[in-house]
């Protein structure tokens, strides 16, 4: 699987002084007729032909590197005025811009890239939780319809089967338009992309216009990085305006989506799986199986009734979107209905979402990557209606990110359960014993008479949640599920939650079906 960023193979070449005139930057150079074919703001990505976009972060002034960015090839600079001493003495032209060049770079990306017009079908996610459900639910579903999709999401990037590894959820602006340009190139008929709030804050996502643009929720999440809900919302919002989107399909699932209606600058149609909340698209779930659930879905275009392959409400929620999006983009609802009717289920494989172990004769076990209050309220949700002995769940937070939650997820995990163990996930640069306790705290505090424990090493706390398991009960251990490694002071040891499950279960004797 490829790790580095997907550009264009041929690139058209863009002239420097064109480009400096057209976004009116200051040129500095007594050689200004150099061609660029591509562009990136991280010296280790730099390609021979690229302009190198110096700018400055919370840890460096990307300007430092420019040395570096020319010695692998860069032929120009674009930095701002801190920068200018840095880029100038790495000998190639320099532009300069009176802001950061982040703020500029999607659409010099876009122009470099040849991004700015035509492209495929465009569709993008944003939201708290189930971006990247709905973002696969799109993929499924269009090459159920025949169709050749890229994607870009928190678990992957894809260009029809090729795979590059995700580091970001939405990539900055100069990978996004390489890997749109890409997409391009192959042929894909749609570009399905998540977009986080961060994108749309460090306008990662300029210059892309999506055809259809969803929200699914807003919870507590990232206040390490904005102020208050009111901000994280704000941040949200920008993808429903006509610089970013043409349309817009709102859930009306938490009480955001009303105020993102409210607040919209595109035409908007909403959906709703909350019964007694009118919406244009209602998802209405009929059953709910270990590894299934079954949901119709109605509007002023007719009724379909499906599956998505894994569990919970709030997945069937995420299937509604996925369909009402495509026919909101302009898919007919009669040839989507057929595929459904065809397959059964919209046939997507969500990495690391609610992802189910099956035990012959044994306990349920699931695994997912929820890490949010109401990730674990609404897997929890679904995992308890499923199971007639006890919920056992194992969680976790993790570092480096908003200590304001821990909590609240506390409280979900011990809520919603009934044997709770608190462990280690990714504690990064963080003492993993005081994320604990800020767990714990939330959990204790919400039920103090509740069977809570604190175990460290997450090989450990599988282990005790598979020796107290009898066959009636269901595990789940949320938090962690699709990553292959651990961050545990600065460095990242291999480690899969799957893995470690299947190991437990086996030296249990329990049997994976
Ligand atoms: C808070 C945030 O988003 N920070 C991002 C931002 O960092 P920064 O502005 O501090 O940059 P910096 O590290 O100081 O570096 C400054 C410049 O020098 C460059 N540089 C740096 C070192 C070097 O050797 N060479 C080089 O060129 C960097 O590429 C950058 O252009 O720009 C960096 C370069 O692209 C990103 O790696 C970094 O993401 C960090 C790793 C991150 O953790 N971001 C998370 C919070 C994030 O964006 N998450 C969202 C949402 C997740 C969700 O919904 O759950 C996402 O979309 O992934
Ligand atoms: N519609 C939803 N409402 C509430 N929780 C959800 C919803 N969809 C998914 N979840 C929960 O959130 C977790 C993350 O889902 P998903 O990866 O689809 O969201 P995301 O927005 O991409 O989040 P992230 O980028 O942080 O992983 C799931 O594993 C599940 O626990």
């Amino acid at each position: 699987m490829r790790t580095w960023a997907v550009r264009p193979s041929s690139p058209s070449p863009t002239r420097l002084i064109d480009l400096a005139e057209h976004f009116n930057l200051a040129l500095h150079s007594e050689t200004p007729n150099v061609l660029l074919t591509g562009i990136t703001m991280n010296s280790r990505d730099v390609e021979p032909g690229d302009l190198y976009l110096g700018l400055p972060g919370a840890r460096f002034h990307g300007a430092t590197f420019s040395k570096d960015a020319v010695a692998r090839g860069a032929v120009a600079i674009l930095t701002d005025a801190s920068g200018a001493v840095d880029a100038t003495a790495a000998g190639v032209p320099v532009l300069l811009t009176p802001n950061s060049p982040r703020d500029i770079a999607g659409h010099l990306a876009a122009w470099i890239y040849g991004t700015v017009t035509g492209g495929p079908l465009t569709l993008g996610v944003t939201g708290t939780n189930g971006k990247t459900s709905t973002v696969h639910f799109l993929d499924a579903l269009l090459t159920q319809l025949g169709r050749k999709t890229g994607l870009s999401s928190t678990a992957q990037r894809r260009i029809g089967a090729e795979v590059v590894v995700s580091s970001l959820t939405t990539p900055e602006a100069p990978e996004l338009h390489g890997l749109l340009a890409r997409m391009h190139e192959a042929g894909v008929d749609a570009a399905l992309l998540e977009v986080s709030a961060h994108a749309l804050t460090r306008h990662r996502v300029d210059g892309v216009m999506f055809h259809v643009a969803a929200f699914t929720n807003l919870s507590h999440d990232h206040l390490d990085d904005y102020a208050d809900m009111d901000e994280y919302f704000e941040a949200k919002l920008q993808l429903f305006t006509p610089e970013h989107s043409r349309k817009a399909v709102v859930s009306l699932d938490t009480p955001a989506g009303f105020a993102v209606v409210d607040r919209a600058g595109v035409d908007v149609v909403t959906i709703s799986s909350t019964p007694g909340v009118a919406s244009d698209w209602v998802v209405t779930v009929a059953d709910e199986q270990p590894d299934s659930t079954a949901f119709t879905l109605s509007s002023a275009h007719g009724t379909v009734s499906t599956r998505v392959p894994v569990i919970g409400r709030h997945m069937a929620a995420n299937g509604g979107l996925a369909i009402a999006m495509l026919v909101e983009a302009g898919i007919d609802f009669g040839e989507i209905r057929a595929v459904l009717d065809r397959d059964g289920a919209i046939t997507a494989s969500l990495p690391g979402r609610a992802v189910h172990v099956p035990v012959t004769d044994g306990p349920n076990v699931y695994v997912d990557s929820g890490h949010s209050p109401d990730a674990f309220a609404k897997t929890l949700e679904s995992v308890r209606s499923l199971t007639r002995g006890r919920v056992i769940m194992i969680a976790g937070a993790n570092g480096d990110r908003d200590a304001l939650k821990r909590p609240e997820m506390g409280r979900e995990a011990a809520l919603g359960s009934d044997v709770l163990i608190i462990t280690d996930h990714q504690p990064r640069s963080e003492d993993p014993a005081l994320i604990r306790e800020a767990v714990l705290a939330g959990a204790r505090k919400a039920k103090p008479e509740g069977d809570i424990r604190e175990i460290a090493a997450p090989e450990a706390a599988i282990r005790a949640a598979v020796a107290e398991a009898t066959p009636t009960d269901t595990i789940l251990w949320a938090g962690l599920a699709e990553k292959e490694y651990r961050e545990v002071a600065g460095v990242k040891i291999p480690f899969s939650v799957l893995g470690e499950t299947r190991a437990a279960l086996a030296e249990a004797g329990w049997v994976s079906a």
